[in-house]
């Protein structure tokens, strides 16, 4: 017999019919994310989950209903939703996708600060109106990048900007060892604040991260700063973004992710002129979405024949 696995969500053909192959699926197709209820019955006689996105809450109240689970994968690197220390409380590994949506997700951080310096949104936005104005932006030839959250897709992110002609600076939990190689310079979280023409979030959320941009960060800030969001919403605090932006404390914000998520058509942000929003689309290409589809894939699928998962974010659990 096979066994089962819930499924949270759409995913890819490919990656669809492997699950298939090998697993008996309960499958939602919506409409909106699947309820916690219907969930936790669903999970009941599960040995596997697999998450489509950060939007289903894993924890251990999750977990507790779900006696048979042997392993869990998400198509996504960020695992903020999951309670990871509840899964290794109950032996269960779980996986991510790192890697395969990094040249995906730095080519639209990047093209994001891109936008929002050289206005190509709203010169867009002008001549689809039938007005052909000049819009005028700002180089980022010899500006300085400060990219907070140097991992994976903030290196990725300060190639891009290096080839713009771009200086780097970043800060980061650790120092890499490998920031010459990056031509990028370490400093302090307040030195990046007051040293960027553009500030890049990268970092992924929890608790030392959470609300990190307030008031106080955004007052550090140049007047004359871009400022990008690609990590997670909850990194920002909202609320002050809109007050620096209002009051032109900084110059203008590129946000591909919100808090909160989705952001609401009449919320206060979108009534600003200083900013592009994108709907959390950093890694939504065909061939990366497949990729990651199919990592999730293998992930479940290991964890389920009692081999290692090929991304594991808690190895004492993994499958040897
Ligand atoms: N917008 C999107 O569609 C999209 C796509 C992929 C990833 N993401 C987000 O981007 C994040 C980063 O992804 P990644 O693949 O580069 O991850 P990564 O693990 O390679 O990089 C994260 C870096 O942040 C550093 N870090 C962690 N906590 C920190 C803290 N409190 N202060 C300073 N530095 C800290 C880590 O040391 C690491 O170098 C993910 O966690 C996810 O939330 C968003
Ligand atoms: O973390 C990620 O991989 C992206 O934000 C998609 O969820």
């Amino acid at each position: 017999m096979k066994p089962k696995v819930v499924l949270t969500g759409k995913t890819w053909p490919i990656p669809f019919a492997k699950l298939q192959e090998h697993c008996d699926v309960q499958h939602w197709e919506g409409p909106g994310p699947i309820p916690r209820e219907l969930l936790k019955v669903w999970l009941e006689d599960a040995e596997g989950l697999l998450s489509v996105n950060h939007g289903t809450k894993v924890d251990e109240d999750l977990l507790d209903a779900a006696p048979k689970l042997r392993v869990i994968a998400q198509s996504g690197v960020g695992y903020d939703n999951i309670d990871v220390a509840a899964c290794t409380k109950k032996g269960i590994p779980f996986g991510n996708t790192p890697g395969v949506l990094v040249e995906a997700t730095a080519d639209l951080t990047f093209g994001i600060l891109l936008s929002a310096m050289r206005r190509i949104h709203e010169g867009w936005g002008w001549v689809r109106t039938g007005q052909w104005r000049e819009v005028m932006g700002t180089d980022l030839y010899g500006k300085t990048l400060g990219i907070y959250g140097m991992g994976d897709i903030g290196s990725a992110v300060a190639k891009r900007a290096q080839a713009s002609g771009m200086q780097i600076i970043y800060h980061n939990r650790t120092r890499k060892q490998d920031d010459g190689h990056l031509g990028a310079r370490y400093v302090s979280f307040d030195g990046l604040l007051e040293e960027a023409d553009c500030i890049i979030v990268l970092v992924p959320l929890s608790e030392q991260s959470r609300g990190m941009f307030g008031k106080e960060q955004f007052d550090r800030m140049k007047s004359t700063a871009y400022f990008v969001n690609a990590s997670r919403g909850p990194v920002v605090q909202t609320e002050a973004l809109y007050d620096a932006l209002k009051h032109n404390n900084i110059a203008y914000a590129a946000l591909d992710v919100t808090d909160p998520e989705p952001l609401p058509g009449d919320h206060p942000l979108l009534g600003l002129s200083n900013i592009l929003v994108t709907p959390h689309i950093g890694s939504a290409t065909y061939e990366t979405r497949n990729s990651m589809a199919m990592l999730a894939v293998d992930n479940l699928l290991a964890g389920l024949a009692k081999k290692a998962l090929p991304a594991c974010v808690n190895p004492s659990v993994n499958y040897i």
